[in-house]
């Protein structure tokens, strides 16, 4: 994983880096509410069974983002991602394999961009703007939990900035 503030000023596509070269550190993203660990090796299931307990996830799916499994959807699916958006449970993503990018908005609604990989958990809280996309390997996949049924629930920017969890979230975070 590595984290570094996003650079708006490049209209490049959002699969390229986008790289500032000013990075952010685990801790910067814990400030914001995102924590970032990784699992991996033969106890990786169990590790991320237990999670699932501890946190009253209930259900998951597995997801394939790439060209291969969506075929013609595929440019939609990555655009309906990339729009910037919230849900009110928290985001829990396991990569399994690939790469890509989540973009979460600082503090100072700073867009913060998250490269993961294979092995990476990250958690997303309730109320926090964010993004996804690919990278130009086109490829990623990941297990999603989900507190009731495996459904992709989002609220697009501004729809959400009167919303109950965005301002809870927004409280956290001044505390
Ligand atoms: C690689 S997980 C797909 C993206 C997603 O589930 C999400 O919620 C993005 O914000
Ligand atoms: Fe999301």
């Amino acid at each position: 994983m590595r984290a570094y503030v996003y650079d708006t000023s490049d209209p490049s596509d959002k699969r390229e880096a986008h790289d500032t070269g000013v990075n952010k550190t685990v801790e910067d993203l814990k400030r914001i509410g995102v924590l970032y660990w990784q699992i991996g090796g033969p106890t990786a299931m169990e590790d991320l069974n237990a999670l699932a307990k501890e946190r009253d996830y209930k259900n998951r799916d597995q997801i394939c983002v790439s060209p291969e499994t969506m075929g013609e959807a595929y440019e939609e699916k990555l655009k309906i991602f990339f729009a910037e958006h919230l849900h009110e449970d928290e985001e829990i993503r396991y990569v399994v394999d690939g790469t890509g990018y989540f973009d979460v908005r600082d503090q100072d609604d700073v867009w913060i961009r998250i490269q993961v990989e294979k092995d990476d958990m990250l958690v997303l809280p309730a109320g926090i703007y964010h993004r996804f996309t690919a990278d130009t390997n086109n490829y990623i996949k990941a297990i999603r939990l989900f507190k009731d049924e495996p459904k992709w629930v989002a609220i697009n920017r501004p729809d959400a900035d009167d919303n109950k969890h965005r301002s809870e979230y927004l409280q956290s975070i001044m505390a």
